[in-house]
């Protein structure tokens, strides 16, 4: 059985939706389809999701929410009407919003969760109802009571009861269409993923139902070697392994959510990346491994709003336990971070800027200044992370040099650089706005400049 997952793009429209049909057809395997809401028809169209949060957001102010009511459900007019499908499936989800919009405010989060997860709720019964016109049974489900989540933090996590709940679909008679991007708690509360996430709500249905292959379609041919929106022509990625896809997404590649890794990984079933626009092309395969041929680095990546706390403190290095305080300080704040480089008496806390706060900083400053007396403590922000990744980087020299040659040469000052310890990347912190003219360079220095 192969599951697979049609991304936001791949159901923006009805043209689309057909296009999925017919993949969904040609292959008897593919029993379970994920689906996103509907995305972008053009580069300046707005996705559902967006126009769901917008909703969402003019509730909880108060404000008129007719006319964006109307606006999603004339997105879902425009697919049915194309597709076929009769008005009623439009009233239900003009009623289905109302229900939403007038529901519990008192928690903000899981009030704009709720309107958020009916983008592709809705999307999903159209699609199951489309394929059943066209004499294809399908059947949409729902998440309730079958993919069961952590709460925060961890609430992209099924617990081990949805996988043993979700594996009943494999032995259903007609196609599954499944909603992506949202599960529900032990108490029924629906939550969301991050955003991109209905590449997780795949992966683990994939793992449930034991899959021998995750598809993940989207609107490009393959993984690139480097975002093709900035490197013209990159190169095809045929084949990556978990761990430097995981690397690279997690560092900008938004073609794969990198938390939807580990449910397949867990029991070894390949992805395959590939194109609705063009199903025949093979995509790129993630697989456990790989063998190392060609180049050192497999992906260039780079991701911006990034800050870092720096501290300062004469004789740190003799201090026991003043790395775990410090980060104790940070973790308390509700705050992970993704790197700590540190020298004999300072240290740098690398973090994403969206978790904070001036309160948050605050906070955070006059505690580490009054429970660990250091010379200087401050935030900076406005960084980026351009990260190197191959598994080939590993048996290579001089790489970490030639890459700081070629950023040195356009005249950018690297303020961090890290070595992730299984050596598959290669991570440099750099003040944001540089980031494209450093992909463009290291992309010459490693994939043009070279040969194979
Ligand atoms: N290295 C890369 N390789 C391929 N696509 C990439 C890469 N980096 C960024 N992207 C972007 O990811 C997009 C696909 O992801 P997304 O928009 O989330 O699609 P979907 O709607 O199918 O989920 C591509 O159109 C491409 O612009
Ligand atoms: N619709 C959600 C979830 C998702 O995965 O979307 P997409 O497949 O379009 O990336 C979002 O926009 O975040």
């Amino acid at each position: 059985m192969i599951v697979c997952k049609f991304g936001g793009t791949s159901v923006a429209s009805a043209a689309q939706i057909t296009k999925v049909a017919n993949i969904v057809k040609s292959d008897e395997k593919r029993r379970i389809v994920v689906v996103s809401a509907p995305g972008k028809r053009s580069s300046d169209d707005i996705k559902v999701t967006d126009l769901l949060i917008d909703l969402a957001d003019a509730a909880l102010a108060n404000a008129d929410v007719e006319s964006k009511i109307e606006t999603v459900v004339n997105r879902y007019k425009d697919i049915t009407a194309e597709l076929g499908l009769g008005q009623d499936i439009c009233d239900v989800i003009a009623a289905d919003l109302r229900e939403r919009v007038a529901g519990d405010r008192s928690n903000t989060e899981l009030f704009i969760d709720s309107l958020k997860a009916s983008g592709e709720d809705n999307n999903a019964k159209v699609i199951a109802a489309y394929f059943s016109s066209i004499g294809m049974p399908a059947r949409y489900v729902s998440p309730k009571d079958l993919l069961i989540v952590n709460d925060l933090p961890e609430r992209t996590f099924a617990v081990p009861e949805a996988y043993e709940r979700l594996a009943s679909l494999a032995t259903t008679e007609e196609i599954i269409v499944f909603p992506g991007f949202f599960g529900y708690t032990k108490d029924g509360i629906l939550r969301t993923f991050d955003r991109g996430g209905s590449d997780i709500t795949g992966s683990i249905l994939a793992s449930a139902v034991d899959a021998e292959l995750y598809e993940n379609f989207t609107d490009v041919d393959c993984v690139f070697s480097a975002n093709p929106k900035i490197v013209n022509n990159p190169a095809e990625i045929k084949e990556i392994t978990y761990r430097e896809m995981r690397e690279l997404s997690y560092a900008g590649f938004s073609v794969f959510h990198d938390e939807a890794l580990m449910p397949v990984f867990k029991k070894g079933i390949p992805v395959n990346i590939k194109n609705t626009n063009n199903p025949s092309a093979p995509g790129t395969r993630v697989v456990p491994t790989r063998e190392l041929t060609g180049r050192p680095v497999t992906g260039i990546s780079v991701d911006s709003g990034f800050s870092t706390l720096y501290v300062s403190k004469y004789l740190m290095n003799r201090e026991i336990g003043f790395g775990r305080k410090l980060l104790q300080i940070v973790e308390e704040e509700g705050i992970s971070y993704e790197h700590t480089p540190s020298g004999l008496d300072d240290i740098s806390v690398i973090m994403r800027s969206n978790q904070l706060t001036a309160e948050k900083e605050e906070r955070i400053v006059q505690r580490i200044e009054n429970e660990l007396h250091v010379d200087h403590v401050y935030f900076r922000h406005g960084f980026s992370m351009v990260v190197l990744v191959g598994e080939g980087m590993r048996n290579s020299t001089g790489l970490a040099g030639r890459a700081a040659l070629a950023i040195s040469k356009l005249g950018v000052n690297i303020d961090m650089i890290n070595q992730g310890s299984s050596e598959v990347s290669l991570v440099f912190g750099v003040l944001q706005n540089y980031e494209d003219i450093i992909l463009k360079a290291l992309y010459e220095e490693f994939f043009t400049a070279v040969p194979v």
